[in-house]
Order: C-alpha cells, then structure tokens, then sequence
C-alpha cells in the first residue's frame, strides 16, 4: 500500500492539535491522511459505517480511497458530535448538493469559536448557491467570520501518497486563511491564502463543467490543439461568471482558475474528465436513454460534480446574462439529451469574431 509523505521536519508550525474532517470520501480521505501527517490527531466523520470500520482495523478507507495507507492518528467515527469535539479546526469535504441538508442536521454540535473549512467544489441546483453561500445562509451569523475555502488542483489520489501539490485557501478574514495555511502547509504542500471567496469557488464548480466538455473533446479523438482551445476559451466564459458575481478576474490566474481547470481537463484521473470521455464511448441511442430522470445516467456518474454543476451553471448564466457556450453545450447534452457530437460540432460553427473586446479601458474576453 502507498503512503503519505509530509514530515514534521517539512511541515509548517501550527498550533493546532486536533482537526475534524466531516466527510470521509476520497477528498476527505485524502486531507484527513495529509494533516495526520503533520502530527495533529484527526477524527475524520464518514456516513457509511464500513468506511469507520475500515479506517479504524485497516488504516484504509477501501470505499473510497483504497490503496492507501492511512496514518494511525486518524479516527473515524460515525458521530459529527465526537468528531467536532474538541477540534481547533472543522473542514466540512461533503458533496455540494448534500452540504444544506447536512447542516440542518448537524449544526447544533458544530463549534463557532473555530475556523470551519470548506473544500467542495460545485453549485446547488435549486438555490444556485455555491458551498459558502450556503454556509453563510444556513448557520448562523456568529460563524460566519471563521468560515475559509480551499480550492486548487488536488487530486486526493495524488495527495493521498504524498505527491506535491498547491492550492489556495480563501477567506475574508486574512487571518483565518493564514490559520489555515499554517495547519495544513508542508513542503509537499503549499497553501497560498486569497481573498477571493466567490471567485474560487466558482472556479472550482466551472472547472468541473469544462473538463467534461474536454473528456468528451478526447474522446472523439479531436486532439491537443481542441483541448487547448476548449481550456483557453473556458477561462473566458470562468472568467464572465467569477467577475459578474463580484469575483475578481485575477482569481482566474491562480491555483483555483487556471490551476485547477487545467489539471481536470487533462487527466484521466478527473472523474469529470472521464465522465466526457464515457459519455463519447456510448453509443448516441444508449446515452440518450440514460439522460437524467430517463434512466441511470446520475447514478452511473454520481461522483462527478461537473454532471449536476452543469444544470446549475445553466440556470445561473441565464439568471445573470452571461454567455458560456462551451458549459451550455455540456448541459445540453446531459440534461437535454442533445447528441454529444452535435454539441460539439455547434461550438465551432459559431460567428467569427475577435477574441477579446475592449470594455471600459481594458481588454476583456470577448462575449462568443
Ligand atoms: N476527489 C478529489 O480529488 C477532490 C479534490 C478536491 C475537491 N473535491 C471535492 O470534495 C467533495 C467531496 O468529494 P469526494 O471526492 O471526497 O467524494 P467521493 O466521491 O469520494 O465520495 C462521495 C462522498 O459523498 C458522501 N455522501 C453521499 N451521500 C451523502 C449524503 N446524503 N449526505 C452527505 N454525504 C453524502 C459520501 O459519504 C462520500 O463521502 C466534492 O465537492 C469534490 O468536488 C474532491
Ligand atoms: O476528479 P474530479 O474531476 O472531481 O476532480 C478532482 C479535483 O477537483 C481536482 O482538483
């Protein structure tokens, strides 16, 4: 079985001794292992009782992560009461379209004095709220001066045996996010902080949108020179939503933007990507009946984000006025049952233009 690297003699000083993750899929997993690293104790809450029992005997989480070996500092646990109990830092790794009801559950027994941490990456589909919207819409507003994101190209696979990485942790309180920083940053894993609260995780939702577009791009064999056009124009439809909903362009640069949106649409490792490529490796006839509420297509592929994020980003570009064909095309082939290859046909028949438009003094990402 592989295992982490992160020693002490890397890792950054902090002062914290105990961190609770709440969600013990991959991610959670994953970043359960790298603090465990560090020295901290971890007491990683999961859902499924297999995943306690198994990281308990095993030190592996089999569901999830199987082939890693899991430090002896973590403990799991069934109870978000236990888990929380004396943590100095809470970091909530729950799938987005499940964080409100989570919380409505569990927010008696989540401490306020401390920070709180979300890593998901999406957009709910009804409220279209991103991770930390609902945060702050569903606890109260004594937590909310503690709650940071973390967001950036993390597979959990690769941190999970220790392979370098950065991401970037974004707060509105700088001194939350450095609190962070400090817990989690080793030599093998750097944390930049940010401000950009808004604009990281939409980065981290579009980005999921996007690699499947570029799975599905691979799979039709397009090649490198399509990617690179579908990365490069992603950005700009990134770039549109982040700074319409008072994000700011330069996010689009960091770990968050161009880190993670390129990671995800180039890697088989993606569950999003791989979701592309799969949706091309059907035959049209079978995908057409696994469109969503036809048949199995959510459950086959409930672990890619990209899949729901897509409906979501739909009705949050038509809200907002914001013209993202290339997202457009991945909804309408997953909720619309439009033919995966007519979609992408469509994207290049689209007007000739200029790339980029001068708006107010500077130059922007054209709009097509
Ligand atoms: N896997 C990665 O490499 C990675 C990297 C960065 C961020 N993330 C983000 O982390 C979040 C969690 O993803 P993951 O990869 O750890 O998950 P996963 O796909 O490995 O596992 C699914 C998780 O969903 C949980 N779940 C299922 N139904 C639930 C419910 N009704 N209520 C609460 N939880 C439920 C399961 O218990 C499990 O923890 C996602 O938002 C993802 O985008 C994942
Ligand atoms: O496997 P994916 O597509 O969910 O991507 C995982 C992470 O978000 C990459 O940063």
């Amino acid at each position: 079985m592989a295992s982490a690297g992160g020693s002490m003699k890397e890792a950054a000083k902090t002062s914290v001794r105990k961190v609770a993750v709440l969600g013990g899929g991959a991610f959670g997993t994953a970043m359960a292992n790298h603090v465990a690293s560090k020295g901290i104790l971890v007491s990683l809450w999961a859902r499924e009782d297999e995943v306690v029992h198994s990281v308990n005997s095993k030190h592996e989480n089999s569901t999830f992560l199987a082939g890693v070996l899991l430090s002896e500092k973590i403990v799991a646990t069934s109870s978000v009461a236990e888990a929380v109990s004396e943590a100095e830092l809470l970091f909530l790794i729950i799938p987005t379209p499940f964080i409100a009801k989570w919380l409505e559950q569990n927010q008696t027994v989540l401490p306020w004095q401390v920070p709180l941490v979300c890593f998901s990456k999406g957009i709910e589909q009804q409220s279209l709220r991103t991770p930390y919207e609902i945060l702050v819409d569903e606890l109260p507003g004594k937590y909310h001066a503690k709650l940071a994101v973390v967001s950036g190209p993390s597979f959990a696979k690769e941190i999970g045996v220790g392979l370098p990485t950065s991401v970037a942790c974004a707060a509105q309180d700088l001194e939350v996010a450095k609190q962070v920083q400090l817990a989690l940053a080793t030599r093998n894993f750097r944390v930049y902080t940010a401000a950009d609260v808004i604009g990281a995780e939409l980065c981290g939702a579009l980005k999921n949108v996007l690699a499947i577009a570029c799975g599905a791009s691979d799979g039709f064999g397009f090649g490198a020179n399509a990617r690179a056009a579908l990365i490069t124009r992603g950005l700009a439809e990134m770039t549109r939503l982040v700074v319409k909903k008072g994000g700011k362009a330069s996010t689009i640069t960091g770990l968050a933007g161009v880190g993670d949106l390129v990671l995800t649409c180039s890697s088989s490792l993606s569950r999003n990507y791989s979701v592309g490529q799969a949706m091309v490796a059907r035959s049209l006839p079978e995908h057409k009946r696994q469109v969503p509420g036809t048949g199995n297509f959510n459950q086959d592929l409930a672990v890619a984000e990209g899949v729901k994020t897509s409906l979501a980003v739909h009705l949050l570009a038509e809200r907002l006025g914001v013209e993202m064909p290339i997202c457009e095309s991945v909804y309408e082939v997953i909720h619309k049952g439009v033919d995966i290859k007519t979609a992408l046909r469509k994207l290049q028949d689209r007007p000739l233009r200029a790339e980029h438009d001068e708006y107010q003094g500077t130059w922007v990402w054209s709009a097509l």
